[in-house]
């Protein structure tokens, strides 16, 4: 059977996205990882598959595989993406569309210039964001590694983020790191980490090792739970720039439970291919 794809990147962070909406396509973990192999697939970080909705109230659901076939929550590159997908194939002439996710619905603005602005839903410091007991009133955790105690703040943007502080993201262990994270028995369900250093108030850079896909270029969640960290802690301003080795999203977080975080990036398009299955 032939499936259609588009190859797309958010700010490096790259996908493989599939219209299932108008093409018979069931995904798996195992053709996940097959399509996301650097070498014998086409070679991702994620596959996004666009459904249509379950509910009446959105407009489409979406769906997240990691490189290594595990379906996640949210992915906020992929969610700009995804937008640009939906109205490049004409599934729809929206600029304001709604998604499902396995992480909650969200809306995103396809803006004039072609950047996207999505509502990424509230950040979550609750111990929910870590499946071990803790306090709730603490804004940061401390765990005993091998190497020693790593500090760092539990977000879940829908899907689970611990965010380190470090003084430089160039000298930051993230290849160690993030590992040793992701297999503590703290996070039975592993866990994106971000390095974060904080050049100004309004101004970060960022590197997330993530769960399921190692080091990217950029990570979407990783910008919101990074920057409704450092809000809560008082280190970051409401509008904060978050420079990623791929690039720049603009990120916004009023702070306080009720307010979403905003997040405003690129969605490029690079390919269109066909797949055998
Ligand atoms: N690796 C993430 C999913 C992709 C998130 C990232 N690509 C983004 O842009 O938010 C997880 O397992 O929760």
């Amino acid at each position: 059977m032939t499936v259609k794809f588009t190859k797309m990147h958010g700010l490096g962070n790259d996908f493989v996205v599939i219209d299932a909406v108008t093409q018979r396509v069931r995904m798996s973990p195992e053709l996940a990882r097959q399509l996301a192999d650097r070498h014998f697939g086409v070679g991702c970080d994620q596959v996004l598959v666009v459904e249509p909705p379950h509910s009446p109230e959105t407009d489409f659901c979406y769906r997240i595989f990691n490189a290594d076939g595990s379906e996640v929550e949210q992915c906020g590159n992929g969610a700009r993406c995804f937008a640009r997908f939906v109205r490049d194939h004409g599934l729809t002439m929206k600029r304001r569309i709604s998604v499902e996710t396995k992480g909650g619905a969200i809306t995103l603005r396809v803006e004039p210039d072609g950047q996207v602005t999505v509502n990424m839903g509230r950040p979550r410091f609750e111990p929910t964001a870590l499946p071990f007991q803790a306090d709730r009133a603490r804004k940061r955790y401390t765990l005993e590694l091998e190497d020693g105690p790593v500090s760092f703040a539990a977000v879940s943007m829908g899907n689970p983020h611990a965010v380190i502080r470090v003084d430089s993201v160039d000298s930051a262990p993230v290849a160690r790191l993030g590992p040793a994270l992701q297999a503590h028995p703290a996070f039975p369900k592993s866990v994106n980490v971000g390095f974060m250093e904080v050049v100004r108030r309004d101004h970060i850079r960022l590197r997330v090792f993530e769960r399921g896909a190692g080091e990217t270029l950029a990570c979407g969640t990783g910008a919101c739970a990074a920057v409704a960290a450092g809000r809560q802690l008082g280190w970051l301003a409401e509008r904060v720039r978050v420079d990623l080795p791929g690039g720049r999203l603009s990120i916004r977080w009023q702070g306080g439970r009720k307010h979403p975080v905003w997040m405003t990036g690129p969605a490029t398009r690079v390919f269109e291919g066909q797949l055998e299955l």
